[in-house]
């Protein structure tokens, strides 16, 4: 199958996943979930068909299908978990937008130094981010800082760019933004959240370690009460 005939099956399979429903009106999980890993599998099939051809204006070969799998599957858990782990900090409501602290390197030439053409160019988005130049107590999680703030993520404003920017972006903004806001609606929605006893919010550990996406230093621990009927909590 060539790639067009991939994206038309792609596009008929969106179809058809819209439909199965439970008669709440709610997806079927099950169905979707062999209805993705049919998906991935057509897709590597795909790739690996394209390596194979000469004739391609840009070659992919298997180490080029290995890496861009393995940048789908990091970039499409680990960087969004990270992000929820992040934001659920106690007796606060932040949304996923508000902790945005990319570690993955991006290439820009910096204005006013002559960079040779070909040499690797890294913008440390970590720093910038940090900068008291641009934010009042950059080392505050203060996501209330957004609130009603013209910045965004989408790679406009280079004060905060957690996705990266230009034409090598991240392809995956979207999705991971609201695989964040719904993983957060949910969490915030079914359980009440608290620190355990005798903690205070202040002590909650806000160290961070080196890592592709920022890893917190300690793991939130939080108790957790749940707020609706038992049955919402299994119901597909
Ligand atoms: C909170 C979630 C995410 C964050 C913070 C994030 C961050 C980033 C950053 C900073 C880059 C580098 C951009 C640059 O070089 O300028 C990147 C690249 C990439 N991301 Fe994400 N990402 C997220 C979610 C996702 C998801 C959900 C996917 C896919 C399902 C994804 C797939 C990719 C891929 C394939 C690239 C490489 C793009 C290229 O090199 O052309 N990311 N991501």
């Amino acid at each position: 199958m060539d790639l067009q005939g991939y994206i038309k099956r792609m596009k008929a399979e969106q179809d058809v996943r819209s439909v199965p429903r439970t008669r709440r009106g709610r997806a079927r999980p099950a169905r979707c979930l062999e209805r993705e890993s049919f998906v991935a599998k057509d897709m590597v099939d795909v790739l690996l068909e394209i390596a194979s051809d000469p004739n391609l204006e840009v070659q992919i070969d298997r180490d080029g299908i290995k890496a861009f799998i393995q940048d789908l599957i990091a970039g499409g858990t680990e960087s969004s978990a990270m992000t929820v782990e992040w934001a659920m900090r106690s007796s606060r409501s932040p949304s996923g937008a508000d902790v945005g602290t990319p570690s993955v390197p991006q290439g820009r030439v910096v204005d006013g130094y002559d960079i040779p053409v070909g040499t690797r160019v890294l913008v440390c988005v970590w720093s910038i981010a940090r900068d008291p130049v641009l934010w009042d107590s950059p080392e505050e999680f203060m996501p209330e800082r957004f609130l009603g703030s013209k910045i965004d993520v989408k790679g406009q404003d280079f004060e905060l760019l957690p996705f990266g920017s230009g034409r090598r972006m991240c392809p995956g903004y979207n999705l991971g933004l609201k695989v964040i806001q719904v993983s957060l609606a949910n969490l915030l929605h079914g359980f009440a959240w608290r620190l355990p006893d005798g903690m205070a919010t202040e002590e909650l550990s806000m160290e961070e370690i080196f890592g592709l996406s920022t890893p917190r230093k300690f793991p939130v621990e939080a108790v957790v009460d749940p707020k609706l009927a038992a049955h919402l909590y299994t119901e597909a």
